[in-house]
């Protein structure tokens, strides 16, 4: 039985098939330069949150194959012993720059690059755009539900229905980084210093057979409660048998609140809300959980719900309206060389060349007048004024001035070194914040958001469009 103590196998079989025939022709150590991006937003939001730098970096920091990811491609029988040994003793020697992790982000702009020789950048696709294809998803549509609750605490509930274990963790990460206050895993809690919350389940009120028993037990044993108001009847039920045992422990316990798990929340929580204060309750919170996302709670709150407090799982946790990203990983320079990926479909031509990312930003006001993509190496803060133009439709321009460009990407390992401070999860979350602050509101809205300028420099454009048509015209000829 082979040990599962490394992650370096965790890649498709093709990259360790690419990577033996570079081994083998020598061009294994060829300089290249990879990025990550996706093409479309997801949930067709106005941003994304970049999530899964901090899984990254530590995955990154001991990756190595262990004797028993060799024992394991030995039994393969496909490749050489020398290639074994040169495996066992590879070491990540790459410079890999990203987007913090909370950082709002577009779509056809880099979230992350690997500069380094043709092994590692291979070597690493497969795990990087896993990580970020997940982690970014969930941040994002965290990030879209907070955007509607104004501040109201919200509760990640999406352990027993997320995608296994991992994404349960790593997902509820995501949440909290982009907006969540609180989860419900306590390993979470543990690993991440994430706070936990929770109530109790409808098990509870089951064990002790009716609402009374159950709070009362629940009260005895706890000084925080919210008890949960709807296994049987919520109002007739419930609420009543909810105040009464509040009323009859008093100071002897923090009655927080009640939770609605069914049917209509609107109607319900406005009438828990009148008897809670006709019970001289006033600060006991509703909280309300099932099946809720932006959407739903956009609608409740325009129906005039009296909820309080969001409890979030499956829609959240699984990206249930949009179940992938749909992040790819492309060669953009080879031996120094821009090269690029044609496609019959527009949008999904690469653009090629080793690229920043500048956030063009009002000196005046800090907002974000888009992004702007050049030649790594080049800065637009040594110009007065930037001509901005939308790379599809270059007629649509416009000329910034009084800007701050900030560079987006930033060095993470150099030479395989880890050279980042990764900040804590409180840090990540207030400059998710920030970072989304600086965003016209136009943009983040939940419906049809105004699209945000991605560019590409005038340089950058042009090479774009020449290797086109050099390779179209390269093909002409060879065809003839
Ligand atoms: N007033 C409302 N307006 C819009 N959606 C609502 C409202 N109340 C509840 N919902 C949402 O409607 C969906 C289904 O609720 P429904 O009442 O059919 O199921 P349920 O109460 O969970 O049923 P069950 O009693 O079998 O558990 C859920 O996603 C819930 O969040
Ligand atoms: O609805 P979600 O957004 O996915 O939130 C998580 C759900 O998990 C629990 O239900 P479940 O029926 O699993 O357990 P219970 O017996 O405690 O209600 C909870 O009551 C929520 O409804
Ligand atoms: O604490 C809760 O209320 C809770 C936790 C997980 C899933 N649903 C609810």
């Amino acid at each position: 039985m082979l040990t599962d103590d490394s992650l370096a196998l965790h890649t498709d079989a093709y990259q360790i098939n690419m990577i033996y025939t570079y081994w083998k022709q020598g061009i294994d150590q060829t300089p290249v330069v990879f990025e990550a991006y996706f093409r479309k937003m997801p949930f067709h939001s106005g941003y994304a949150i970049f999530g899964g730098l901090e899984r990254i970096i530590k995955t990154l920091q001991k990756l190595h194959f262990s004797n028993d990811d060799i024992v394991y491609l030995n039994s393969l029988k496909l490749y050489d012993n020398e290639f074994l040994t040169y495996l066992k003793n590879w070491r990540l020697q790459s410079t890999i720059r990203a987007a913090r992790e909370g950082e709002v982000m577009f779509n056809n702009e880099p979230l992350l690059q690997v500069d380094g020789p043709l092994i590692d950048a291979q070597l690493l696709e497969t795990l990087l755009l896993n990580v970020i294809n997940f982690q970014t998803l969930i941040a994002t549509k965290a990030a879209r539900i907070a955007s509607v609750t104004a501040g109201q605490p919200l509760l990640e509930f999406g352990t027993r229905r997320a995608q296994e274990l991992d994404a349960a963790l790593w997902g509820t990460r995501a949440a909290f980084i982009a907006g969540f206050d609180a989860t419900s895993n306590v390993r979470a809690g543990k690993l991440f210093n994430i706070p936990i919350a929770g109530t109790h389940a409808h098990a509870l009120v089951q064990a002790y057979g009716n609402d009374y028993d159950a709070f009362h037990a629940y009260a005895t044993t706890h000084k925080n409660v919210v008890f949960l108001v709807d296994t049987f009847d919520t109002l007739k039920s419930g609420v009543p048998n909810a105040i009464k045992v509040a009323k009859e422990f008093g100071d002897k316990i923090n009655f927080q609140g009640v939770r609605i798990d069914s049917g209509d929340m609107a109607y319900l929580s406005k009438e828990i809300r009148k008897s809670l204060d006709k019970a001289g309750f006033p600060h006991a919170k509703i909280y309300a959980s099932n099946d809720l996302d932006e959407n739903t709670i956009l609608n409740l709150k325009i129906q005039g719900a009296k909820i309080d407090v969001w409890g979030i799982g499956t829609k959240l946790i699984t990206a249930y309206d949009q179940p992938a990203l749909g992040a790819v990983y492309k060669m953009v320079s080879i031996n120094g060389n821009n090269t690029i990926k044609l496609s019959n479909n527009v949008g999904k031509i690469s653009t090629p060349g080793k690229k920043q990312i500048w956030r063009i930003t009002d000196r005046k006001d800090g907002k974000s007048e888009g992004d702007y993509l050049t030649f790594y190496g080049e800065d637009p803060n040594n110009s007065d004024s930037l001509d901005m133009f939308d790379p599809n439709h270059p007629v649509i321009s416009k000329t910034v001035r009084d800007f701050v460009a900030k560079p987006i990407l930033h060095d993470i390992f150099v030479n395989g070194q880890l050279v980042y401070d990764l900040p804590d999860v409180f840090a990540i979350k207030e400059f998710s914040k920030r970072s989304l602050g600086s965003l016209w509101d136009e943009y983040k809205r939940i419906l049809n958001p105004q699209t945000y300028p991605v560019d590409l420099a005038q340089d950058l454009y042009d090479a774009k469009i020449n290797l086109i048509h050099k390779i179209r015209k390269d093909i002409m000829e060879m065809d003839r």
